[in-house]
């Protein structure tokens, strides 16, 4: 049996892209631009006979609601359904909540890059007691809720977990859909492509454009970094993520 094939889906923009706060582990929801991709995603699917078999997606809303909207466009709504913790985007630490904008002038750009973009150097650490702290939350109960955490910390919560399960579900033939966040879908591009610690930096994921791997026998992908299914879309949207931060 041949591998089945990888989609990967960055959530429609949230509220949080749209006043371009930080976000991490915040559940913000979607705005009616995020609702829309999401919906057009979805027809994305139909249109490329991509039909997903499996659903994997964080524990928050963003993801989830992208995924729900899509799947039901692609009339698979019915489909199993797996959440995990793990899938979560990068926790942004103390910069959850503060606006992008103003956290480049402050700081300048070498150090708001190196929080953004740098594969080993967290934010600050958050407050337990922060507004925008996870701590306590339910949905973790039984998992260490982080602090923050770098792209390496992503690395090290996720592809462990997708080589359990996701990769399994892959070997089995299946078309699996991630619905994810930015930096946790650059941690498995990553992964994937095997793009360098240095060169990741460079690597921004738009929002609610379906990305779509075939792999082969040993799960390495026939085409490096993958195929949007809306390449011109893809390739603005990502422009626009890696222009943030700028007025
Ligand atoms: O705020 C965030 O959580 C992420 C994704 O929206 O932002 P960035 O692209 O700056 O890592």
């Amino acid at each position: 049996m041949s591998n089945g094939k990888l989609i990967l889906m960055r959530h429609g923009e949230s509220e949080w892209n749209a006043s371009n706060q930080f976000t991490g582990w915040q559940d913000v929801d979607l705005t009616e631009k995020g609702r829309a991709e999401a919906v057009r995603g979805g027809e994305l699917l139909v249109e490329n006979d991509l039909l997903p078999d499996v659903l994997y997606t964080s524990l928050l809303r963003r993801a989830i609601t992208t995924a729900n909207l899509a799947l039901d466009e692609a009339d698979r709504h019915w489909i199993p359904v797996v959440r995990d913790w793990r899938l979560n985007e990068r926790h942004y630490g103390a910069l959850q909540g503060l606006n992008k904008a103003e956290t480049k002038e402050k700081y300048g750009d070498e150090q708001f890059m190196k929080w953004r973009r740098s594969y080993d150097t967290p934010p600050p650490a958050i407050d337990p007691d922060d507004e925008y702290s996870q701590t306590g939350d339910p949905r973790y109960d039984g998992i260490a809720v982080p602090l923050t955490e770098c792209l390496q910390d992503v690395v090290m919560r996720l592809i462990p977990y997708y080589n359990e399960t996701i990769a399994a579900d892959l070997r089995a033939g299946k078309t699996v859909l991630v619905a994810a966040h930015g930096n946790s879908l650059r941690a498995l591009v990553k992964h994937l492509d095997g793009i360098s610690d240095e060169d990741i930096a460079e690597l921004n994921i738009p929002t609610g454009n379906p990305l779509v791997y075939e792999l082969d026998e040993d799960l390495r992908p026939i085409t490096p970094g993958g195929r949007y299914l809306d390449p011109e879309a893809a390739a603005a949207g990502a422009a626009a993520v890696a222009a943030q931060g700028s007025k």
